[in-house]
């Protein structure tokens, strides 16, 4: 986002939107704002307090006590009382403020975070496509949690600020207006700086967020990458990298951390000259004034030296919560275009069969990720209920591609795609899921269980059917020898089990949800001979019955194909049987003799 656009504050249609998700939580948002207005109320009673007391009882008390004492004693003791009383009174109420907004913003926080991530679930690929992954992460964690703030320490806060200032300044105006232009006179200066300061800190801001988003990319990256950095004795290199994002990281801090040092002091030294000019006014002042006249003087001083200290401690973070609520208003949004975005898969037909029969027809299709680059053109073929299709060609012809679209992974832009010989866009999309089990060649696992693992957390799917699946796949042993069998944690991503491992694994998860299609992208993995031959054996086990479209990398597969599909740049060059294609000595015949006959010589 450009920092043009990060300088908008008062977008007021972004800000109500912000308020619609406090809704569910309005008595508490009119409670804290009420309380706002009563702590702005009862600001400037105490410095009234101070006045009244050393105007009418202090002065006069002094002459009273020669008449008497005890009754000037009863008094300074009672105004006391109140004043802690009040000071009580408002601690609890500022208390009960604080809490009120953090819970605001809490709760609103909480209620975005599963709005946004059930968005986030239901997008179409593509999406994720062109959106990094850490783009994503920071929009339902970081982003929404600056939200938070425009709670928490941005809007409300600011209200209240304002409004205590608003009546503090009242006071003081009705009290004495003169008094108050001349204890004033150095507040343009702290305007000047609080601008100054605001728009410096809100760079830095901007700054540091960008480094820590930098950091944060780089070190996802790198730990990901880890394996391809120590192959590649790549480590310096990459730690040197890493020094200089983390130096940008500090420098942007310290230049945030320079203007508040300097910001603080300005107010100190202006709140310092405002009261010298009260004080050298009031003095020079009560000493040309007589009797009363001098005295009241005298007791407004001491107020208003209470009235600049309340105006000061709002003034010295008013500057902060505005940078706040602008960061609030950047986040939410990026979190609303997250929420705006409407690509997302439509369940938007009705056709759900418990189960289908397994018939799969492309009719002329065309797919095209990106603009108009097709990546399919023109796609024709049919498999009957039971029937086997693999796939084969150069790498990047579209056979990932062919297979993403059965499940509708992707909207096609040409022709169509029937199961059953109903087109896919009418099924309801978790019918026609449910009916086609996908087994990956990268498989990605989960941090959790085996278990966990196969039945994707799935309570309807009892231990002992995913066992008995295991025994059919020939994975029961295995698993029995991990420690824990069965409740052995994988690791992050499944990388302590190795590649055929992972993709045994997910033929359990396909046998266990009994799907009628099967798409399969076999693993091109050398593994050795034993687990070859587990492999061989499950993946016959599993597209048993069932129709399936598999990617196919083994002879052994293709050989038993009911029909293999040759595809080139998107289009499709040949089908047939292995005989026939073999007899056609064309391009199946020549990927045969590049790609699958060292198979067999070895
Ligand atoms: N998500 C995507 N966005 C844009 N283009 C893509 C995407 N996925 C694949 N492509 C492009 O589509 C074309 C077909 O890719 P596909 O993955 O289907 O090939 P493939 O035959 O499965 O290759 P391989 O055997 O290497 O897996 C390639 O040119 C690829 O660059």
């Amino acid at each position: 986002m450009s920092e043009g656009k990060e300088k908008k504050i008062f977008n007021f249609g972004l800000l109500r939107r912000v308020f619609q998700f406090a809704a569910p939580y309005k008595r508490r948002f009119y409670i804290s704002l009420g309380l706002a207005i009563l702590l702005a109320v009862l600001s400037p009673i105490r410095p009234y307090l101070i006045q009244l007391t050393i105007n009418d009882y202090v002065k006069d008390g002094a002459a009273a006590a020669l008449v008497d004492k005890i009754r000037f004693i009863d008094i300074v003791i009672w105004v006391t009382v109140i004043q802690i009383g009040l000071l009580l009174i408002e601690s609890a109420f500022r208390f009960w403020f604080s809490f009120l907004t953090a819970w605001l913003g809490q709760s609103v926080v909480k209620d975005l975070r599963v709005k946004v991530y059930r968005k986030i679930l239901g997008l179409n690929l593509s999406q994720f496509d062109k959106t990094p992954i850490g783009t994503l992460t920071t929009r339902t964690i970081n982003d929404i949690e600056a939200i938070n703030d425009i709670f928490a320490d941005g809007l409300i806060p600011i209200i209240a600020d304002l409004l205590s200032i608003i009546a503090i300044l009242i006071f003081m105006f009705v009290s004495d207006w003169k008094l108050t232009l001349v204890s004033l006179a150095p507040f343009p200066i702290l305007i000047a700086a609080t601008y100054v300061f605001k728009e410096s800190v809100n760079k830095s801001f901007i700054r540091v967020r960008n480094a820590v988003a930098a950091l944060n990319a780089f070190v996802q990256e790198h730990i990901t990458g880890m394996p391809v950095v120590q192959a590649f004795a790549a480590e310096d290199r990459e730690f040197n990298k890493f020094k200089k994002i983390n130096r940008e990281h500090r420098n942007a801090n310290i230049k945030a951390i320079f203007a508040y040092s300097v910001f603080f002091p300005v107010v100190e030294i202006v709140l310092a000259v405002g009261t010298s000019l009260l004080v050298w006014w009031a003095a020079t002042h009560a000493m040309q004034l007589e009797g009363k006249s001098a005295e009241d003087l005298i007791g407004k001083m001491i107020s208003f030296y209470l009235c600049l200290n309340l105006l000061f401690r709002p003034l010295r973070v008013i500057a902060d919560k505005f940078n706040v609520l602008q960061m609030g208003m950047v986040a939410s949004e990026r979190v609303f275009k997250v929420l705006d975005n409407d690509d997302y898969v439509k369940k938007d037909g009705n056709f759900a069969p418990e189960q289908v029969k397994g018939k799969i027809e492309f009719d002329h299709v065309s797919f095209a990720y990106v603009d108009d680059r097709y990546v399919l053109k023109d796609v024709n073929f049919k498999a009957q209920p039971g029937e086997t299709i693999a796939i084969v060609g150069h790498t990047g012809s579209g056979k990932t591609t062919i297979i993403s679209l059965i499940n509708r992974l992707y909207h096609i832009q040409k022709g169509a795609i029937r199961v059953d010989d109903v087109n896919i866009e009418e099924f309801q999309l978790d019918a026609l899921r449910k009916n086609v089990g996908v087994v990956l060649q990268d498989v990605f696992l989960f941090s959790g269980s085996v278990l966990d693992n196969i039945t994707l957390r799935n309570p309807a799917i009892p231990r002992e059917r995913v066992v008995e699946a295991a025994m059919l796949i020939g994975m029961h042993d295995f698993i029995m020898q991990l420690p824990g069998g069965y409740d052995y944690n994988v690791m992050e991503r499944g990388s302590s089990l190795s590649l055929g491992q992972r993709q045994l694994l997910s033929f359990i998860r396909a046998l266990l949800y009994n799907p009628s299609i099967l798409i399969l992208d076999e693993a091109t993995s050398s593994v050795d001979t034993e687990s070859e031959l587990l492999i061989q054996e499950a993946i016959e086990k599993l597209i048993a019955g069932r129709t399936s479209i598999v990617i196919a990398h083994r002879l052994s597969t293709i050989r038993k194909a009911t029909q293999i599909i040759v595809l080139d740049k998107g289009e499709v060059k040949e089908s047939g049987n292995h005989e026939e294609l073999m007899k056609l000595q064309g391009f199946y015949y020549k990927l045969h003799q590049m790609q699958f006959e060292k198979q067999v010589q070895g």
